[in-house]
């Protein structure tokens, strides 16, 4: 497992779960929390903030490996099975390292209008975009076909969350998300 923000130059790190704007409106994470993925992912990763920097994008990471204690967290905070993996139903991507939640910014690191914000756990989540912004639209379509291109894969009900194609490849995780020094 690798720290994005050591790895991947020019991705823009925000760890949610750090903060309480998230679906818990709780502080889950250590205020330091690092966004650790397996080190594939990171290559895919520098692959898309590649492809992003051609059009004036890069990407900003919400959320990337998640401990099983943070899921069980999450799941009681909000059991809604709609945008949350159920603990007792297996793990989340994200407790395998090959999951990651982001949104794009331009080259300045600002934030650009998407569908919602993180975890917006109502209808403006879905993946299909329904809304009328032309700008929001296209870049979602930027976003997805970014990650796709690297090896990514999308689900339905989240517009920013990905997980590696290759799945079947990994396996739950076990470790500390802050950096203790070992
Ligand atoms: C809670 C939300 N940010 C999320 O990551 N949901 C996915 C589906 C998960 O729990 O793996
Ligand atoms: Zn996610």
């Amino acid at each position: 497992m690798v720290d994005i923000a050591k790895v991947c130059p020019g991705i823009v790190v925000e760890m949610r779960y750090a903060t309480d704007r998230n679906a818990a409106h709780a502080v889950i994470y250590p205020l330091r929390a690092r966004a650790l993925v397996r080190k594939s992912v990171a290559k895919r990763l520098r692959q898309v903030q590649s492809e992003l920097n051609k059009v004036g994008l890069g990407l900003k990471i919400w959320d990337a490996y998640r401990p099983a204690w943070a899921q069980d967290a999450l799941w009681k905070a909000v059991p809604d099975p709609e945008h949350l993996v159920d603990p007792a139903r297996g793990g989340s991507y994200h407790t395998w390292g090959i999951a990651v939640d982001v949104t794009l910014v331009d080259l300045q690191g600002r934030e650009q209008r998407m569908p919602s914000d993180f975890d917006d756990f109502t209808p403006a989540a879905k993946a299909e975009y329904a809304g009328t912004d032309g700008g929001v639209a296209a870049r979602l379509r930027v976003l997805r076909t970014a990650m796709f291109n690297a090896g990514f894969a999308a689900i339905h009900d989240e517009w920013w969350h990905f997980s590696a194609q290759d799945a079947y490849l990994f396996a739950p995780v076990d470790m500390a998300l802050e950096d203790n020094g070992n």
